[in-house]
């Protein structure tokens, strides 16, 4: 792990399985495409669907960790997760650099990176459960085990943005947040 120049903003989007995360962030590059959207590293097929994310093997997710490649990772759903190394200099260059994170992970990576913005996204439980049998992703046994994952409670200082309308008006509060790092903390 290594540290964080900080002049940019680092962005944690987090929040239970099916609550929006990768559709939010995905509309946010498309609104904003001065903000950096950085691209995940995971031990999860690369046509498994969802995010637009770099496929590894685990030797290969090891290896690239000891070469020190990783601004962090974490673990979860029996899948490895990496944020990449070069997000340190898109903050040294003052940029906005947004990444889809978990909530158990982040005490971990705020004690690298103790400005993090963390943005909780919510909706209805019901909710979650119809988006994540829509998106199609997981089968039923992983939806419930993910489900179960939804009642982690809010980070502590996190902004709350509520996806239970359209994604443009969650996209607009996203924005809010971002323009007002200071309300967190
Ligand atoms: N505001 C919204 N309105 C309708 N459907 C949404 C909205 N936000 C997300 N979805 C849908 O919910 C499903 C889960 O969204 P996704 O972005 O994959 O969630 P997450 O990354 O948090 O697990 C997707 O099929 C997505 O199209
Ligand atoms: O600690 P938690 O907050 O529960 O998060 C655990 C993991 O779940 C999500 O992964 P992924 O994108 O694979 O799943 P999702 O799209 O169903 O949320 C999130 O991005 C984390 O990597």
């Amino acid at each position: 792990m290594t540290g964080q120049p900080q002049s940019g903003q680092l962005v944690a989007v987090v929040g239970p399985s099916g609550v929006g995360k990768d559709t939010l962030i995905s509309a946010l590059a498309s609104a904003r495409p001065d903000i950096v959207i950085a691209q995940r590293i995971i031990t999860r097929a690369a046509d498994a669907g969802g995010e637009d994310h770099l496929a590894v093997s685990e030797a290969l997710f090891d290896a690239q960790l000891a070469m020190g490649r990783y601004a962090f990772h974490w673990g979860a759903h029996g899948l490895r997760y990496a944020i990449p190394a070069s997000i340190n200099a898109e903050l040294a260059q003052g940029r906005v650099v947004v990444f889809n994170g978990s909530r158990k992970a982040l005490p971990h990576i705020a004690e690298r990176y103790p400005q993090l913005l963390v943005l909780m996204v919510t909706a209805p439980p019901e909710m979650l459960e119809r988006r994540l049998r829509a998106r199609g992703r997981e089968n039923t046994r992983e939806i419930a085990a993910r489900l179960k994952r939804a009642e982690l409670s809010a980070p502590q200082g996190a902004q709350v943005i509520v996806n239970d309308g359209s994604v443009d008006v969650a996209v607009a509060r996203m924005l809010g947040a971002i323009s007002r790092p200071e309300r967190s903390a």
